[in-house]
């Protein structure tokens, strides 16, 4: 029998590592300039890998994937695992090592585990054993890790006002797990996403101590009958007051422009 959260933890690092290892496998052996071809690879081989395990390992829990037809049984399930098999997908197509496996689990109204794979299966963040950040360097500009290809204006306009680097990145999964380690010190999203991109490294992140929120700072919910879950922010506790009170003047200045 399971039902202790570290081993619900344990199953999803797991889980995420031998897709991870999958996913370079099909790499390894896909034409690289076919990147359509490598996406779509990619997504079913590591989508068809997450579901046998987690049907073989917990058949009574539903499933929420970016890859899998949803079905409303979970809506009242119990316990919902919420997965990306390939986040990233982008990068992982372009030959870069800014993707990563989300593997999360819901229960009971609130996400208690999860694990990430970082760009292949040596690194895996999970919520049973992640560690807080190391201490910034406060002589150091902030660093604000944002989208590489659809970076919001909400986050230039925060980090103009802050006076932070952006740093731009692929996989939502590789933002939040960069300042889970301490190499940047915020990721701010806007504009649109889905549950399946933040639910794990969002479980990790909390593990670890971070501030975790929408970008007008309510909670992140999960397992909502729309999976859409549009703009995140992700940064060092420390910095949460004064980040969420920067992004709501540029919200509010950006709307002000809109009507004006
Ligand atoms: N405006 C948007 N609408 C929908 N999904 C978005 C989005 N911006 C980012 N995402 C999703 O969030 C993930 C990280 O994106 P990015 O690298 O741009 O930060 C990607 O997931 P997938 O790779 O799983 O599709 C991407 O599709
Ligand atoms: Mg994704």
């Amino acid at each position: 029998m399971h039902s202790t959260a570290s081993a619900d933890a344990a199953l999803a690092a797991s889980v995420a590592r031998s897709a991870a290892r999958i996913l370079l496998d099909i790499r390894a052996a896909h034409d690289p300039q076919d990147q359509r071809g490598l996406k779509d690879a990619g997504d079913a081989g590591a989508q068809a890998h997450i579901a046998e395990r987690l049907t073989q390992s917990r058949p009574g829990d539903a499933v929420l994937s970016e890859e899998a037809k949803d079905s409303p049984a979970r809506l009242s399930a119990e316990r919902v695992w919420i997965v990306d098999p390939l986040d990233g997908t982008r990068e992982f197509s372009e030959g870069r090592h800014d993707w990563a496996v989300h593997v999360a689990l819901w229960e009971s109204g609130r996400l208690t585990d999860g694990a990430v794979a970082l760009g292949g299966p040596d690194v895996v963040l999970d919520s049973a054993s992640v560690p807080s950040p190391p201490p910034r360097d406060a002589s150091a500009p902030l660093r604000m890790a944002v989208s590489r290809s659809r970076p919001p204006a909400v986050a230039a306009t925060a980090a103009a006002e802050l006076g932070a680097v952006l740093v731009p990145m692929g996989s939502a999964g590789a933002k939040i797990c960069a300042v889970v380690t301490g190499e940047v010190d915020a990721y701010v999203h806007g504009g649109g996403q889905f549950e399946w991109d933040s639910a794990a490294p969002v479980a990790v992140a909390r593990a670890a101590g971070l501030h975790t929120s929408r970008l007008d700072g309510t909670p992140l919910i999960y397992n909502r009958a729309d999976p859409y879950l549009p703009d995140l922010v992700v940064c060092r506790p420390e910095l949460a007051g004064e980040l969420l009170a920067v992004i709501g003047r540029a919200l509010a200045g950006a709307e002000e422009e809109r009507a004006s």
